[in-house]
């Protein structure tokens, strides 16, 4: 069953006026903020009618096809491998996998940050591409931002002020070569040999941070989501099977991005707002005998940013869901979980 999801028009918060410039919020600002609240509230997923240009979003497509095109050998010496603490560079294939029930992941992945990148032995011209793309998501995250806080009522800069840095968030340009449609595509919940589900092309898994902006490649298909009840899905798939639900982007969003909730936003607001489950399958031998490509923008709070419940959320004498952590405790805790520790 296909996902009923709202495509949204952040256009309002992306121009400088109403709250963005210290005014009153304009009247479709308010609207947009309403939408992001609903979509947030039921099911944690919606899509941003635009992001960036469509010529700079194929630029960055085709500067990851040029990447992963690369022979294994090349990927594998010439470039900096990944690793939790710097969360940069290249991670190999089957090196990770998000749900740790089941078997490493069928894909390859491309990380930048802010700062400290190494683009040692990437193709020419995919420096740039990131670069550009780095600039969009920089700009439409902080916005997004001062749209949430709206849509909370919390004051305008709760989250983009743990924006300021962005020295945890991280562009992830993702490759999913053809596979195995058995091996990789039905999602049976039977235990595999070694006592772990069999492989998908991503696992079951929420998103960490506040929210990530999704850009899904020409035919990308497979992506299933699935409200859970808490900030982070329970392990094996078993308690979330079934319920999936698919998502496939309409056309009035081809040029924008998927937007999901992360863990630390379903935390901060004790999960009024909900942190979505999602995976990708491979739903026929069509699907499986393509490659997949898309690009993540992962978008954490800063390093030390301390995230706690606020009270706003936790109806009298209830105790909060979560005790406080940081961005940095945080995310590494999750990257050490899928890629393992390092
Ligand atoms: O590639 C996709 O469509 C989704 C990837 C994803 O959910 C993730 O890397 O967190
Ligand atoms: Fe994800």
């Amino acid at each position: 069953m296909e996902a009923a999801v709202p495509v949204i028009d952040l256009a309002p918060f992306l121009i400088d006026e109403g709250c963005v410039v210290g005014d009153a919020p304009t009247p479709s600002q308010l609207a947009t903020a309403a939408a992001i609240d609903r979509a947030c509230r039921d099911h944690g997923f919606l899509f941003l009618q635009q992001f960036g240009s469509e010529s700079q979003n194929a630029a960055a497509f085709a500067a990851a096809q040029r990447l992963f095109s690369l022979p294994e050998a090349h990927k594998a010496g010439e470039m900096k491998r990944v690793s939790p603490r710097t969360n940069t560079g290249y991670s190999p294939l089957r090196s990770e996998s998000l749900n740790k029930s089941r078997a490493a992941e069928n894909k390859e992945a491309f990380n930048v940050r802010a700062r400290a990148n190494r683009f040692d032995g990437c193709p020419a011209g995919f420096e740039e591409a990131a670069a550009a793309l780095w600039e969009t998501a920089e700009f439409t995250a902080r916005r997004y931002a001062m749209a949430s806080a709206l849509a909370l009522g919390l004051p305008l800069d709760f989250f983009s002020r743990t924006l300021e840095r962005m020295d945890l968030c991280t562009l992830r340009f993702l490759h999913y070569p053809p596979c195995d449609e058995h091996a990789e595509g039905v999602p049976p919940d039977e235990e595999g040999e070694d006592g772990r589900l069999p492989p998908l092309r991503v696992g079951e898994h929420t998103d960490f941070g506040l929210f990530t902006f999704l850009l899904l490649g020409e035919g990308a298909e497979g992506l299933q989501i699935k409200p859970v009840r808490g900030a982070e899905i329970g392990g094996a798939a078993g308690g979330e099977a079934g319920g999936w639900l698919e998502l496939s982007v309409p056309p009035s969003a081809r040029g924008g991005a998927v937007v999901n909730t992360g863990a630390l936003l379903a935390r901060w607001t004790n999960d009024v707002w909900r942190a979505t489950a999602h995976r990708v399958i491979v739903p026929n031998a069509e699907v499986a005998s393509r490659e997949r490509y898309s690009i993540a923008c992962f978008i954490d709070p800063d390093a030390e940013a301390r995230i706690e419940v606020h009270p706003k959320f936790v109806a009298e004498g209830a105790a909060p869901r979560y005790t406080p952590t940081t961005g940095r405790e945080y995310l590494l805790m999750k990257l050490r979980e899928a890629q393992g520790p390092g």
